[in-house]
């Protein structure tokens, strides 16, 4: 008889308010060992609130959390040794520089001097934070700081990474980092990963499932592909017009009554043949001086997401 593998995090029933608010409505979730997992949803969906309960720091109202067999409702302190963990809110080490940060962080997590030191140098080579190391984390700019408490994540390495946002404000050098540096734990440690994150497209190409959680509840649980597939056969039209368009076309006013709005730029999801159709009618005559550019793409992850949760705008951070 084969056993299946213990799941690294398996969530049950887990219910919590904020005063009247219900933040998690009965969240039931499985993460496999060595999964990167990606946790979707709108501001506001409980997000955080999920990943809180899941590292101790907040107790739920109702509902079960194991961590690698390990009751964390029950047992919270356990957490610190089961998983790292990179909140929104900014860190107590901020007065420290990156190095001793970092540094720090493995000795708490119960690393020698040496070692703790080894580590750290090895990470910020990793995250190309050398140059930086000796710089205070209340110095440095809002992407290098976020960088800079992800790096200290690392050291003293856990069997499960928790990551809130880990990509907020930085540059496009440090995702593509953070994101190597996530993907290398899992193939070379068969670290586990949660991913909070909005940047939906940024994130795809690293997550394994996705769950999207909208009004505290789980509205869907599926691999990228899976999900994508409630979108298959949609395509995504974007036009961007130079100015005002030009809304006495009447097919581009019969479009601006379905069209997402976003200044200049309107998105329309609709069929492949429809979409041949419009791409017709605004390229041709007086709509095709007003437009200055326009694309057809097939969906993305955040088509679907919107498919689920449409009334939301809320990834588009
Ligand atoms: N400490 C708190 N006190 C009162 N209400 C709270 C508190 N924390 C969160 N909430 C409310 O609970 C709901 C869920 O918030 P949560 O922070 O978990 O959402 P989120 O999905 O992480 O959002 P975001 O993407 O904006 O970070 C929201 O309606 C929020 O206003």
């Amino acid at each position: 008889m084969s056993h299946a593998p213990l799941p690294c995090c398996s969530v049950r029933g887990l219910t919590k308010s904020h005063g009247e608010i219900r933040a998690n409505d009965g969240v039931d979730l499985e993460i496999r060992q060595g999964e990167i997992f990606g946790l979707l949803g709108p501001n506001g969906a409980g997000k955080s609130t999920l990943v809180r309960q899941l590292t101790g720091l907040l107790r739920p109202d109702a509902g079960s959390v194991q961590i690698l067999g390990h009751d964390i409702v029950r047992h919270p302190e356990r957490a610190a040794r089961l998983l790292g963990y990179l909140g929104q809110e900014s860190t107590a080490l901020d007065e420290l520089t990156v190095a001793l940060a970092a540094e720090t962080t493995g000795r708490l997590r119960g690393l020698s001097r040496s070692a703790a030191r080894a580590e750290t140098a090895e990470v910020l080579a990793e995250l190309g934070l050398e140059p930086l190391a000796a710089r205070p984390l209340a110095k440095l700019s809002g992407g290098q700081r976020r960088l800079a408490c992800f790096a200290a994540t690392l050291v003293g390495e856990r069997p499960l990474l928790v990551l809130d946002e880990p990509t907020t404000g930085m540059d496009p050098v440090a995702r593509r980092a953070v994101w190597s540096a996530v993907d290398r734990r899992r193939a070379e440690r068969g670290t586990t990963v949660l991913l909070v994150t909005h940047n939906v497209i940024e994130a795809e190409t690293v997550l394994d499932r996705v769950a999207v959680l909208d009004e505290g509840r789980v509205i869907a649980c599926d691999t990228p592909g899976g999900l994508k597939a409630l979108v298959d056969g949609d395509v995504r039209l974007d036009l961007v017009w130079r100015g005002e368009a030009p809304l006495t076309v009447p097919a581009v006013a019969r479009l601006a009554e379905r069209a997402d709005c976003s200044g200049r730029r309107w998105t329309v999801r609709t069929t492949p043949e429809e979409a041949r159709e419009l791409v017709a009618a605004v390229t041709a005559g007086p709509a095709f001086a007003a437009l200055d550019d326009f694309t057809l793409a097939t969906p993305s992850l955040e088509d679907a997401y919107l498919r689920l949760g449409g009334r939301h705008q809320g990834l588009a951070k």
